[in-house]
């Protein structure tokens, strides 16, 4: 390590001492893994976390030489011991290597299951220790497994097999079944041999007390899984240094390294080094592109450091700071700037308003000097007639006089010749040629006439001359206008594109700044609402308006928000608002009511007719607020679907319709999903009612009832800017859950077996999603059943979702409403991060079109 870069990177510099040296200059990818595994492990030890069987499964498989400890066989584990309500097993080495080369094996090749972004994510155990789930792996622990579970209990559970399939199993009676499929729906008595050829994984809810282990096992089994992360190796060219080997670590510390020959340990670049590298260097050039007022390079590589190498966030970053430091400078709150932003917009607004008027006075302007042209134009071709005409009529004139003239004889002579001006000479000639040859009368009236006429010649030329003077002045002055109107719309028109702009702007740092503020609250927001029962007493306690304290607890379990049962259906929705809001402006939002079955959680959704719960009131208040942003047009579209046995059918389609779910990446598609237009509160009463009679329908074929199955309702809106062109597209998802209560008693046979083995399945692995996304897992498992890998968009790391914990207020429900209410409470510690806005630009307009027929007017003059 040259002396130049020890001192800055001394402090950042990862913990080499452990780790191993590497077999040439060039790291491999084992070396790599094994760094992380050093770190991860130095990480549980600093947290004083043994990490359970994860760990010590995943050194086992990774080669690692710490694998002693995993002989202690079988041992209660820390999480049993903190008092997480899931027992877990050590188990021996050699069990562990067989379970997890098994596990290993069947996240390396079926189905995708467990694969993301290029990562595999192994070891169905990491479920065992994140959601306090048994792991009953071996052959001879069939008994050890007997003895946790009570006789008349009935525990579900998943069977990973080695092949990759993902069974669903059952213990019940000392016996443990495994389904054969959710469409025969028999079960089988579990096959001895698979004992030794897969994982049962004990399908439980997701505990708040249960401490969460972190992702190490996980994160360790990815490169050395064998994946392809190479992307992110590179070589700088250091001016002193010379060929550095680089490498983005992807643990928490998303940085890059180098490797450093010297020590043989990667080390943590300084910032500035990494403006050799070419792809910091084009993700610096994108984000100075894009920010040009954001010139330190270093404090952009900072936050690309911290925002994991996306230009995009980073840039999100540089405007939340831009907002913070203004917020501290002016010492005002996010609302007062949002308020501010408010009053420029519509500032802004007016100002463009008050330009626009002026442009249009302008036009009109315009248009009236254009016809005053066209009259003076039509007026000088009339005169210019006119003085044809004339001089047509004159020089007849001439001609007949000449022609009289001629006829004079000969002999006729003028009395006197005076020289005088022609029409006395016509005169005195007239009066000869009366006096010989001609009437004299005629010669008079000639004269006369030709006299008017020349006259009234001279008028008209006189006349016409200054009609032209005055049209030529006037078309100086027209020219001169035009000419000025052009320059000032010119000047407008480019004013009005600034105030565009700012007006974009504006309204961007404002949506900003409000998911901000939403953030700060949570992305995802979890309110507990205890129904109203007339026939028992409430049995719970309600400390605050954010606290409930079932019976038999000391402590209160905590929530955004807690109604007690005289809570009505409008306070319910009010909390929701803002989230509603958000899908207005392109979020992926979703609101579900979780609880035991009868805890009122159709009551909190659908509600009455006369007094209808979230659903119906999320829609109209989504109508509400696009008709009232008019600048924007949205586009509302309906669907509804039930979920049953793993099953998902179509509620809105005419003949009943089953429905596949398929996934490109993070979107899901439901292919010939009916969809319906909702453009009024009529249309929402329509397709609800109609949804609810195709819904009777399939349960009386299914044999289900409400409770057994979960009920999504979800709207797409589509909105287009009609001033920056933008789209933005958001969903609402409301979804009202299937019965969460425990099926403890042996009298639940058949058909009530297997939908009780379908909603465990279907809401253990929402809390699995709820603990992954809790404790920031790279792999959300939402593959683990239909309901959440329909919920996926809804509940990832770019959307924000709302939870409604449903309990009864009966005594006699307590144990199910602790269960409801811990579930709520591990799904309150989710941040679900940075909700992501799903908003495409406008395609940029040709340079003039904005002035559009305005121009053409002028162009024509
Ligand atoms: N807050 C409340 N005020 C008045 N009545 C309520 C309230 N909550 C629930 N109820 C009534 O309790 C009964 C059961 O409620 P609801 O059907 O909503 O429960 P659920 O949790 O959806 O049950 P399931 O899981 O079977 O669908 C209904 O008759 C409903 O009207």
């Amino acid at each position: 390590m040259g002396s130049s870069a020890s001192s800055e990177s001394e402090s950042s510099r990862p913990s080499s001492r452990n780790i191993p040296s590497p077999r040439s200059q060039a790291p491999s990818r084992r070396e790599r893994s094994t760094f992380k595994e050093v770190q991860l492990n130095q990480r549980d030890s600093q947290l004083g976390n043994p990490s359970g069987g994860e760990t010590m499964a995943t050194q086992s498989h990774s080669g690692s030489e710490q694998t002693d400890q995993s002989n202690i066989s079988p041992q209660r584990s820390n999480t049993q011991q903190q008092g997480g309500s899931q027992p877990q097993i050590r188990i021996t080495r050699q069990e562990s290597q067989s379970r997890w080369q098994g596990a290993y094996q069947q996240y390396q090749y079926p189905q995708g299951y467990y694969h993301n972004s290029g990562q595999r994510y192994g070891q169905g155990g990491q479920y065992g220790g994140m959601y306090g789930v048994t792991q009953a792996a071996v052959g001879h622990q069939q008994q050890q497994q007997r003895l946790q579970y009570k006789e008349d209990d009935i525990v579900f559970e998943t069977f990973y097999h080695v092949n990759g399939q993902a069974l669903t199993c059952m213990y019940k009676n000392g016996q443990r079944y495994v389904l054969d499929s959710w469409q025969t729906q028999t079960w089988q008595p579990f096959p001895m041999q698979w004992y030794n050829q897969g994982t049962l994984v004990t399908n439980s809810v997701v505990k708040s007390d249960q401490p969460v282990q972190n992702e190490a096992s996980s994160s360790n089994n990815t490169t050395t899984a064998g994946t392809s992360i190479d992307d992110r190796e590179g070589k700088i060219a250091h001016p002193k240094r010379g060929k550095l080997h680089t490498y983005l670590f992807e643990e928490k510390r998303n940085v890059h390294c180098y490797y450093d020959t010297n020590s043989g340990t990667w080390m943590k670049m300084p910032v500035h080094w990494e403006l050799y590298s070419p792809l910091v260097r084009q993700m610096v050039a994108t984000i100075k592109d894009d920010c040009p007022e954001w010139k330190n390079e270093h404090d952009i590589i900072a936050t690309l450091r911290a925002c994991n190498y996306k230009p995009d966030d980073a840039i999100a970053t540089f405007l939340a700071w831009d907002e913070i430091f203004d917020q501290s400078a002016g010492g005002t709150s996010d609302i007062n700037i949002i308020l501010e932003k408010d009053e420029n917009i519509a500032t802004l607004e007016k100002k463009r308003d008050v330009l626009c008027v002026q442009l249009s006075k302008s036009f009109e302007d315009l248009e009236s000097e254009r016809k005053q042209k066209q009259i003076l134009e039509s007026r000088v071709h009339e005169l210019q007639e006119q003085l044809s005409s004339m001089e047509v009529e004159a020089r007849t004139a001439t001609v007949a006089l000449e022609a009289l003239q001629n006829q004079r004889p000969k002999t006729a002579r003028p009395k006197t010749a005076r020289p005088k001006t022609p029409q006395v000479e016509y005169r005195t000639e007239y009066i000869e040629i009366e006096k010989d040859t001609v009437d004299p009368a005629l010669v008079e009236d000639t004269a006369t006439a030709t006299k008017d006429l020349h006259k009234s010649f001279l008028m008209l030329k006189r006349e016409t001359q200054q009609h032209l003077q005055d049209l030529g002045k006037m078309l100086t002055q027209v020219v001169t206008s035009v000419m000025s109107l052009k320059t000032a719309d010119s000047g407008q028109s480019k004013e009005l594109q600034e105030i565009k702009e700012l007006y974009r702007r504006e309204t961007m740092q404002r949506k900003l700044l409000y998911n901000k503020l939403q953030e700060l609250k949570g992305n995802i927001r979890v309110f507990c609402r205890c129904r109203y029962d007339n026939r028992v007493d409430c049995s719970h306690n309600f400390p605050s308006d954010q606290e409930v304290t079932p019976l038999g607890s000391k402590k209160p379990f905590s929530f955004d928000r807690v109604f007690t049962p005289q809570a009505t259906q409008a306070e319910i929705f009010e909390d929701t608002l803002p989230i509603i809001t958000s899908c207005v402006d392109g979020y992926n939002v979703c609101i579900m009511a979780y609880g035991q079955t009868g805890s009122g959680k159709t009551h909190t959704m659908m509600g009455p007719k006369n007094d209808p719960g979230v659903n119906i009131r999320s829609i109209e208040e989504l109508l509400r607020i696009c008709s009232e942003r008019e600048k924007v047009q949205y586009k509302l579209e309906a669907s509804m679907v039930e979920i049953y046995n793993e099953t998902i059918q179509d509620l809105l389609s005419p003949t009943p319709t089953t429905l596949e779910l398929r996934a490109q990446g993070n979107k899901i598609n439901l292919p010939n999903l009916t969809k319906k237009l909702v453009e009024s509160k009529d249309d929402i009463q329509k397709i609800m009612d109609m949804g609810d009679k195709n819904r009777s329908v399939a349960s009386t074929k299914m044999n289900s009832t409400s409770s057994r199955s979960h009920l999504l309702f979800m709207i797409s809106l589509e909105g287009r800017d009609k001033v920056s062109g933008a789209v933005s597209n958001g969903t609402l998802t409301l979804c009202d859950l299937a019965g969460s209560e425990r099926i403890a008693k042996t009298e639940a046979t058949g058909q009530r077996l297997v939908e009780a083995a379908a909603i465990n399945k279907s809401l253990s692995a929402l809390g699995q999603v709820f603990a992954a996304l809790k404790s920031n897992q790279l792999h959300v498992p939402y593959r683990n059943s239909k309901l959440t890998h329909l919920l996926q968009p809804s509940l990832g790391g770019d959307a924000k979702a709302c939870l409604f914990v449903n309990i009864s207020p009966a005594e006699s429900n307590v144990t199910e409403s602790v269960s409801t209410l811990q579930f709520g409470s591990g799904a309150k510690q989710i941040s679900l991060g940075q909700a992501k806005q799903n908003v495409k630009k406008a395609p940029l307009k040709s340079k003039n079109s904005n002035i559009g027929p305005a121009n053409w007017d002028l162009d024509q003059l």
